[in-house]
């Protein structure tokens, strides 16, 4: 295979579409020399470096003008590529921008490939592979506390800690190769399996105590999942609306208004959420509503939490008492809203029903009981632990769910060894084998296929 990673490469780095400025980003050893001949301006190969200069970019067969542009320029190595990269701010639109680039692809450089400027940065040595993972997660970031989450790992302090508990093993396996050399002390093989035994408990301790963040990292990343429930009419869209402070999902009076599932993020006190604004759910012959109802049973199962809203102007339905029975041990919440009409549900029958699940009542019309809702809703959330690592590291991606799982095991494998009697040498491979399973999160050790795999899922222009 021919070996592409010298390659000058360029790509459109800002979003496809209307806007303000817009971003070329050329990188390699051929990036000044290829964007000088279509610069008119200072002589872009004598300027100093880290500097952005005013000029025009113009086609030089027909010395037609492409765009008005700012042109900055960054001499390897201290980039982000660790290349000579060279970036042209246009004038945000489709046509100078991919004029722009066009040239440039026509002049020495190569389209980029997804995500193939932060490979670079990787393979260059300038992050690592938990960290160009970051970048990726910065990116797709929803919500304050996910970026923050990002940020951390960007910064290195999961790959820290991950290099950490890599040179303890290595100590450990030094100490014990130093234990076989002297073989003539007493007790020696004593000593090695007391010392393996050691390691491998404390880091096993450690590496579940990681895996225990998973399930909170993933929130923080994509958001609590969070289904309002409930029969037509009660007002689930309205509550959508009012959270979003925005008038996103229709609102009428007729019962069997929304028809699909519309998600939403929005921050709750400090919460994540992904808020999921489902179609009532009632029998219906309508042939679009039924689908948005079994949507609507659909998102109940794989909500995190359940808003079950109930019109507490009408007395309980059989559809209200349904939903209560199909949400039934899951993590629910019940809403009673329209606190403003008359009561006429039986409070007693429905705390019966719903049993020691909170219950707020809210006017959702007159914004009252919205406060109690959030309060209840970070209650929960941090209550249940979910903040309780949040100075620490958060494990968030399933490829580091999955290596940490295998170097647990393996660990496993070293205490089970241990107590089995097997020869040191032996017990050496599981320490080993947690040694470079640990290894891939960093991308310390990593094959080629899991570069492309990985990249590829990147944003062209990353
Ligand atoms: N125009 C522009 N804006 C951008 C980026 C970019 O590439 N171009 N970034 C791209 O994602 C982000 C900024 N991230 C960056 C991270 C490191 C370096 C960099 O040059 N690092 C060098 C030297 C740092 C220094 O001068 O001290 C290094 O670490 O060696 C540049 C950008 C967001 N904004
Ligand atoms: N009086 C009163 N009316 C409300 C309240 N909340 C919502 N409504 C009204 O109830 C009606 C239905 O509200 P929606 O938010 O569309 O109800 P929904 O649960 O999304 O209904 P479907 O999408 O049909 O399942 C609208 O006319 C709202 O203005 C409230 O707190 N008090
Ligand atoms: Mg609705």
């Amino acid at each position: 295979m021919i070996n592409t990673d010298q390659d000058t490469i360029a790509a459109i780095s800002t979003p496809i579409g209307e806007g303000g400025i817009s971003i070329i980003r050329v990188s390699g050893e051929d990036a000044l020399t290829v964007v000088n001949p279509l610069f008119k301006g200072k002589d872009l190969t004598q300027v100093a470096t880290h500097t952005i200069n005013y000029g025009h970019i113009i086609n030089p067969t027909d010395h037609q003008v492409a765009d008005e542009v700012m042109v900055s320029v960054m001499r390897a190595p201290k980039t982000y590529t660790k290349e000579d990269v060279v970036e042209i701010n246009c004038h945000g639109g489709l046509v100078a921008t991919n004029r722009i680039l066009q040239l440039v692809l026509t002049h020495g450089a190569r389209l980029a490939e997804p995500g193939e400027f932060t490979k670079r940065a990787f393979l260059n040595g300038r992050l690592d592979l938990s960290q160009a993972e970051a970048v990726m997660d910065l990116i797709r970031a929803k919500t304050d506390k996910s970026m923050d989450v990002a940020m951390h790992q960007l910064n290195g302090d999961l790959s820290n800690l991950i290099r950490q508990f890599r040179q303890d093993i290595l100590d450990v396996l030094a100490q014990v190769e130093v234990n076989i050399d002297y073989p003539e002390y007493d007790a020696v093989e004593e000593m090695t399996s007391q010392l393996l035994r050691e390691k491998a408990t404390d880091l096993q301790q450690h590496i579940q105590g990681l895996l225990k963040t998973a399930r909170q990292g993933k929130v923080l990343r994509d958001g609590l999942a969070t289904a309002i429930i409930g029969r037509p009419n009660v007002g689930k869209s309205s509550l959508l609306n009012t959270l979003l402070h925005e008038d996103k999902a229709i609102v009428t009076n007729v019962a069997g208004t929304t028809r699909d599932v519309i998600e939403e993020y929005v921050n709750v006190e400090g919460v994540p959420l992904k808020l999921i604004d489902t179609a009532g759910i009632r029998h219906t012959d309508d042939q679009v509503e039924k689908i948005g109802v079994e949507r609507s049973r659909q998102a109940i199962k794989t909500a995190d939490l359940i808003l079950l809203l109930i019109d507490q102007s009408r007395p309980l339905s059989a559809e209200d008492k349904d939903l209560i029975e199909l949400t039934k041990g899951l993590a629910r919440m019940v809403i009673l809203n329209k606190t403003d009409l008359p009561t006429a549900l039986d409070l007693a029958e429905l705390k019966q029903l719903v049993g020691d699940d909170v219950i707020i009542k809210t006017s959702i019309a007159n914004q009252s009981g919205m406060q109690e809702l959030g309060a209840a809703i970070s209650h929960r959330f941090f209550n249940e632990g979910i903040e309780a690592h949040h100075n620490d590291v958060l494990i968030t991606n399933a490829r580091h769910i999955s290596l940490l799982t295998q170097a647990e095991q393996a660990l496993g494998d070293v205490l089970a060894g241990l107590n089995d009697g097997l020869p040191v040498d032996l017990v050496q491979i599981d320490m080993t084998t947690a040694w470079n399973l640990l290894g891939e999160i960093t991308g310390d050790s990593y094959q080629d296929e899991l570069l492309d795999q990985l990249f590829s899922q990147f944003c062209l222009g990353k």
